[in-house]
């Protein structure tokens, strides 16, 4: 089965509630009409109510069975989540009355919800940037126990006939650590591994990226992905990993027995490790709109409950992909 089609159809299994902080947006709505059309989750919709409504009206729809609209203004939860919100925050500074005022914003309230168990996770940013979903995510939500650093992943799928090499893949991190240090690196590069795991159910074979292979070109910057393959290696003794790889001798086997002749990877790469975010972002971007690919993301890992992040440049179909992906994680 492909990779969309089985997380779509986990996801009906599961029957997971997840939340929408952007309820007010037109593609969200219509994410919304389309997933509790083919049953995939049960949906909350956070924003103003009469708004939000007013969403519906214009596809010519109504919130029915297992869709509830929550207006952070006049909520019944308003006071606990704002109570919750201060107890998370109190140490570094806010009051009652910040948090009152904090929790009016629909992705703090959306991901105070999760972390009270009203939902079993969150998606935004179909409207607000990445920085204000993860920050929101990562003070509200808060990493796994024995994690510290919260990446992104893209997982990216290729299934157009014209795609030389279809299935799916990762691309990390595309969204949120701007300038990783090489034990940052590592870190993302297993946090990966384990996410395509998971979600795709395949062994993980990860290349970590740069504009050298095996050192044919000599910078610090190599160095940096260097260092971080070592960390990697030694610290996930049965990880899949090389590096440093340039892209075409990480994905394609003829480069590969040309320019990394002893790689363990052959040119046959699924979770790909950019160097920094600028890398990272410009390439999922290329991909997708360049060569077709399906976009999810980005994908927060890390976390001790789902919490996922939009492009602003997303369409309806991209919200459902990403509400079945959080649903797969809120099975984990
Ligand atoms: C996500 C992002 C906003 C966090 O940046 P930041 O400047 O460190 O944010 P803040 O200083 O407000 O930090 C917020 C909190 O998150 C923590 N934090 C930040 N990044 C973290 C990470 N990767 N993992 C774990 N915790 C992190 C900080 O320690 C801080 O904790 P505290 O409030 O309890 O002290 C920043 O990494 C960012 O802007 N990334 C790029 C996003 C982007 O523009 N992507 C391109 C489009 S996808
Ligand atoms: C992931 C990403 O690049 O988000 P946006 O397009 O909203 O900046």
């Amino acid at each position: 089965m492909k990779p969309l089609e089985m997380l779509l159809q986990n996801a009906a299994r599961s029957q997971k509630t997840i939340v929408l902080s952007e309820g007010t947006d037109p593609r969200v709505v219509q994410a919304a009409i389309q997933v509790r059309a083919q049953g995939i989750a049960r949906i909350i919709l956070v924003g103003d109510d009469v708004t939000v409504r007013l969403q519906f009206s214009l596809a010519q729809s109504e919130p029915g069975d297992g869709i509830d609209i929550h207006d952070p203004a006049t909520s019944p939860y308003l006071d606990e989540l704002a109570l919750q919100y201060y107890d998370l925050r109190k140490e570094k500074g806010v009051t009652l009355e910040h948090a009152l005022r904090a929790v009016l914003q629909p992705h703090v309230y959306a991901a105070l919800l999760v972390r009270k168990g009203y939902a079993d996770g969150t998606v935004g940013g179909a409207v607000a940037t990445t920085a204000d979903i993860v920050r929101a995510a990562i003070q509200v939500i808060g990493p796994k126990p024995g994690t510290k650093l919260i990446s992104s992943f893209f997982l990216m799928l290729f299934c157009e006939e014209h795609h030389s090499k279809k299935g799916a893949f990762i691309f990390t991190d595309s969204g949120l650590v701007v300038d990783p240090n090489a034990e940052e690196l590592a870190q993302i590069a297993i946090a990966s591994a384990r996410s395509y795991e998971t979600l795709i159910g395949d062994t993980p074979r990860v290349a970590m990226l740069s504009f050298s292979t095996h050192g044919s070109a000599d910078h610090p910057a190599v160095d940096k992905v260097v260092r971080a393959t070592a960390i990697a290696k030694e610290t996930n003794p049965e990880l899949l990993v090389d590096g440093e790889l340039q892209f075409d001798a990480a994905f394609v086997p003829d480069v590969a027995s040309a320019k990394a002749s002893t790689s363990p990877l052959q040119g046959d790469a699924n979770v790909f490790v950019f160097p920094n975010l600028e890398s990272g972002n410009i390439a999922y971007k290329v991909a997708q709109r360049m060569a077709g690919a399906v976009a999810i993301g980005p994908i927060l890992q890390g976390l001790s409950k789902p919490a996922n992040d939009l492009s602003r440049g997303c369409s309806a179909e991209d919200i459902i992909h990403m509400i079945a992906v959080t649903a797969a994680q809120a099975e984990e």
